[in-house]
């Protein structure tokens, strides 16, 4: 496939990569490497996008923070609008954090606890997105217990194929995820009949890195068969909106997903065709509004040439960024200053930690010499927020630039700051 240009805030100048009106290489000198890196006007670029899109209409977007809980860019993103989409109680606490107001969070996921439940009720959350009949029950006696009623919505498994990686596909019959389709009628009533239970919508998430809008067209379709036919129970329900989940993708390496205002634009003609097109509509994106919004920066340890693999050992590694080891996924690497002084070779560019699946990129034609720092793209949505203490790696320390400014909004993680809940024995 061949390769895009850069992303729009990335730009060559003077023969160095720049992101804004900053050298890339003059920050990772500043605050050294693994370093990430992310662009303020890309992700409000990208949310921006989402907003035409649904202009003029009753919405809420409210952002996956799983794919980057950085405090700092939920506080940009809550500023600039959005609500969060959160799945676990640390990220509720984030949330609250980052200044969301909690009627604008929703919860997703399908192992929410009852501490969760009870800590998100107390805060008064705007909606449980609830995945089976089982967490239903058991949202219900939490509320009664604290004398609430939780706002719910079924998160209904549409059997939609996103034709994307196996690992992140969740809308399957296959997937753990969301009620089965033949079941969702029989959720609804279970729910109609809990006291402490309010139905207010219906969503659905068919998975990550979507990039054609057909599987979204076709899981629209068979959520507003649902919507039809729950209201026409006779339980004297109405969904009050309707969430269409997250997933649009990326381009990572020449993908072509749709706009998100010309995808847009498509549901809402089927939305208003259907005659749904009153009802508030939610979605959760996560990967779309920061992956193209962020780099990872890595400096060149070691060139290990070989007979069959040339090897470029670089600082960071898959606990910094474990999408190529978990998901084979391509990342592109660029270096930040260009060479003349050094032919191209093909390069496996890897970390320092002890697994082969170690791997930034395969086969990477690069003009580098130790001492040199790399660009990896792509890397704002689910780089960080994946990272692990791997081989007692200290985690990378983050910086959001906005123009020719640059703030750190993450400090680089020490090995002290690994050991501080850890007890040695006397
Ligand atoms: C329930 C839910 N909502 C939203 C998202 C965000 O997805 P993405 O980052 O692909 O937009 C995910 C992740 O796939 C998810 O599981
Ligand atoms: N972690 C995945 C996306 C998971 C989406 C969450 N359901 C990735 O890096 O592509």
């Amino acid at each position: 496939m061949p390769l895009s240009p850069l992303p729009a805030f990335l730009t060559q100048r003077h023969g160095e990569l720049h992101v804004e009106d900053l050298s890339l290489d003059s920050l990772a000198r500043a605050h050294g490497t693994p370093l990430f890196v992310y662009s303020q006007a890309a992700m409000l670029q990208a949310l921006g996008a989402y907003q035409r899109g649904l202009a003029g209409r009753s919405h809420l977007i409210c952002y996956a923070m799983k794919a980057n809980s950085s405090l700092a860019i939920l506080q940009t993103l809550v500023r600039a609008g959005c609500g969060l989409d959160i799945v676990s109680g640390g990220e509720l606490e984030r949330a609250l954090a980052a200044g969301c107001a909690p009627e604008r969070i929703i919860f997703s996921g399908v192992g929410k606890t009852r501490a969760e439940m009870r800590r998100a009720l107390d805060v008064g959350i705007g909606c449980f997105n609830v995945e089976s009949r089982a967490e239903l029950a058991v949202l219900d006696e939490v509320a009664r217990a604290v004398g609430r009623r939780a706002r719910v919505s079924v998160r209904v498994n549409p059997d939609v194929d996103a034709q994307t990686h196996p690992y992140i596909s969740t809308g399957l019959k296959d997937n753990k995820f969301g009620i089965a389709h033949d079941e969702v009628l029989d959720t609804y009533r279970q729910a109609a009949s809990c006291s402490g239970l309010e139905v207010v919508g219906i969503d659905c998430h068919i998975g990550s890195q979507i990039t054609q809008a057909a599987p979204y067209l076709d899981a629209l379709e068979r959520v507003l068969d649902l919507v039809a036919a729950i209201e026409g129970l006779g339980l004297g329900l109405r969904l009050h909106h309707i969430d269409f989940g997250g997933g649009l993708g990326i381009d990572y390496r020449g993908d072509t997903p749709p706009a998100a205002d010309a995808l847009w634009a498509q549901l809402l003609q089927r939305l208003d065709a259907r005659g749904f097109g009153d009802r508030q509509i939610l979605i959760e994106p996560g990967r779309s509004i920061v992956g193209n919004a962020g780099v990872c920066l890595t400096e060149v340890l070691y060139l290990k040439p070989g007979e069959h693999k040339n090897f470029l050992i670089v600082d960071a590694a898959m606990n910094d960024l474990p999408r190529p080891a978990m998901y084979q996924a391509y990342h592109r690497i660029e270096p930040l200053r260009a060479r003349a002084d050094t032919a191209p070779l093909t390069w496996d560019v890897v970390g320092p930690v002890c697994e082969s699946g170690d791997w930034l990129g395969r086969d990477r034609e690069l003009a580098v010499q130790a001492g040199d720092r790399l660009a990896v793209l792509s890397a704002g949505a689910y780089c960080m927020s994946m990272a692990s203490n791997y081989n007692t790696r200290g985690r990378a320390a983050e910086v959001l630039v906005d123009g020719a400014r640059a703030t750190v909004i993450r400090q680089r993680e020490t090995a002290a700051d690994q050991m501080r809940l850890e007890t040695p024995l006397p």
